[in-house]
């Protein structure tokens, strides 16, 4: 008897989307065009494309804070329509509140998690706990405005991983931060994804870091009406170190496949 072998259903299934808005022109304009994407659990996804092609659009449709226009995106089998804890967001720029240190702002966070029973000492501790993940410890009673732009995200990044949600949608999470920083982040994050084994799905300009952070990196072609025209499969074993990365030749074959796929749309 031939053996049946049934892959694992995907953690999120993007099933048939489009997404277009008003347009004081044309009346209604399709941004996103039928999309169709399976997302296994435990990948790390990363969406790049030219500017203005819909990532965006596309992160917040998944975040449950844009609805689709056609089609469906199940988390487990169950349509998003709503933000919900699930589902956690990185931003580019996180509001943290400036009164509260670095812990309470991640404590604070978990506080106002709906449902939530775990006393104030486990807060505490869950808080701590990420803080140290993303090297803060010793930051950990600082304000926002006595850390720098790079601890400011980081705090962001813990309190996002705090909630641990089942999967995490980063939106160009280090764009705002300057060249060396960013690869310092981008290396902590590395770490991080890779001890945490939950899902990621990240948007971001830099081909490199979505060369050194994925399991699979999907290329959007130019909008509007903008497709997923590349699906490709980052080849590097994990745990994965930046230099051992940057030195196999299939990474500078794949570098220039996708510059030149975002150069040439
Ligand atoms: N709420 C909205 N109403 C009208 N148009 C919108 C809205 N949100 C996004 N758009 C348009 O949809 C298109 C895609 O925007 P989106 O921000 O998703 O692109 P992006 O690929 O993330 O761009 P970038 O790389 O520059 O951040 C743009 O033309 C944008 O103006």
């Amino acid at each position: 008897m031939p053996q049946e072998t049934t892959a694992a259903p995907p953690v999120v299934k993007i099933d048939g989307i489009t997404k277009g808005f008003p347009n004081r022109k044309k009346g209604f304009q399709r941004i996103v065009a039928e999309t169709n994407v399976d997302i296994q659990e435990g990948e790390f996804i990363t969406i790049i494309g030219p500017s203005g092609c819909g990532k965006s659009t596309i992160l917040k449709m998944l975040a449950g804070l844009e609805s689709v226009d056609e089609g469906a995106i199940l988390l487990e089998g169950e349509p998003i329509t709503a933000p919900s804890r699930q589902l956690g967001i990185v931003f580019q720029q996180h509001v943290l509140l400036p009164w509260m240190s670095a812990r309470q702002n991640v404590v604070f966070a978990l506080e106002t998690e709906p449902g939530s029973t775990s006393t104030k000492e486990e807060l505490r501790e869950r808080a701590d706990k990420y803080l140290d993940l993303v090297n803060l410890s010793h930051a950990a009673d600082q304000r926002p405005s006595q850390l720098s732009g790079g601890m400011q995200q980081r705090v962001g990044i813990a309190r996002a991983f705090a909630l641990e949600p089942k999967v995490m949608l980063l939106d160009e999470p280090l764009g705002a931060l300057d060249a060396l920083t960013r690869h310092e982040l981008q290396l902590q994050l590395l770490r991080l994804c890779e001890q945490q084994k939950r899902t990621f799905i990240m948007v971001t300009h830099d081909v490199d870091e979505a060369l050194l952070l994925s399991d699979r990196i999907l290329v959007m072609g130019s909008g509007p009406n903008a497709e997923i025209i590349h699906d490709i499969t980052v080849p590097f074993g994990r745990p994965r170190d930046a230099e051992t990365v940057e030195q196999d030749a299939k990474y500078h074959e794949l570098r220039s496949f996708l510059l030149g796929s975002l150069t040439s749309h």
